[in-house]
């Protein structure tokens, strides 16, 4: 069900700090900031030869990333976006084998304008995955 890796993201303290970084020390291709408003965050995209890097910092009061860098204030390794060819196939499989999918359970338009769900990080050995349909 799962196919390629699409993006490794990471919730970051300071996103221009974050993206400078990767832009002048590891001379990587930084994308501009992208408000993503109706996922309460701001993200950076960095190409990679193989996937993508997602920088992610919070955007508005609710955002559902606010807890995690309280939790860890320099920033990690946030989820792992795996790429799907049918995303309420892979949704209602999901759920029929037990995993929660957070959220209302129907998927939103995410930062690359497909479909996307987030499976709770408590059912994959503490890992947040994002499921994206391609
Ligand atoms: C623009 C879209 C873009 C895209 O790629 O298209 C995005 O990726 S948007 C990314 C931001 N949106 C989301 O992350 C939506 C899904 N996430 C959530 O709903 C929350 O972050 C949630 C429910 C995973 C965690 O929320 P919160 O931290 O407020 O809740 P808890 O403190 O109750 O956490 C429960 C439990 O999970 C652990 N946790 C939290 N976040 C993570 C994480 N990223 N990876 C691993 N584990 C995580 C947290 O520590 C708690 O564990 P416990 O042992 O109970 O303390
Ligand atoms: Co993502």
């Amino acid at each position: 069900m799962i196919g390629r890796l699409n993006h490794v993201a990471i919730a970051v303290p300071d996103l221009e700090a974050a993206a400078a970084r990767y832009r002048d020390v590891l001379g990587a291709r930084v994308g501009a900031p992208q408000p993503e408003p109706e996922h309460g965050v701001t993200v950076v995209f960095i190409e990679l030869p193989n996937t993508k890097l997602e920088l992610l910092h919070p955007l508005g009061e609710d955002s559902p990333i606010k807890g995690f860098l309280e939790k860890n204030p320099a920033g990690g390794i946030h989820h792992i976006c795996f790429e799907v060819e049918d995303i309420l196939a892979a949704r209602d499989r999901l759920v029929a084998q037990g995993a929660r999918v957070l959220g209302s359970g129907e998927p939103k338009i995410g930062a690359h304008g497909k479909p996307v769900l987030f499976l709770h990080p408590k059912d994959f050995n503490g890992t947040l995955i994002e499921l994206e349909e391609v």
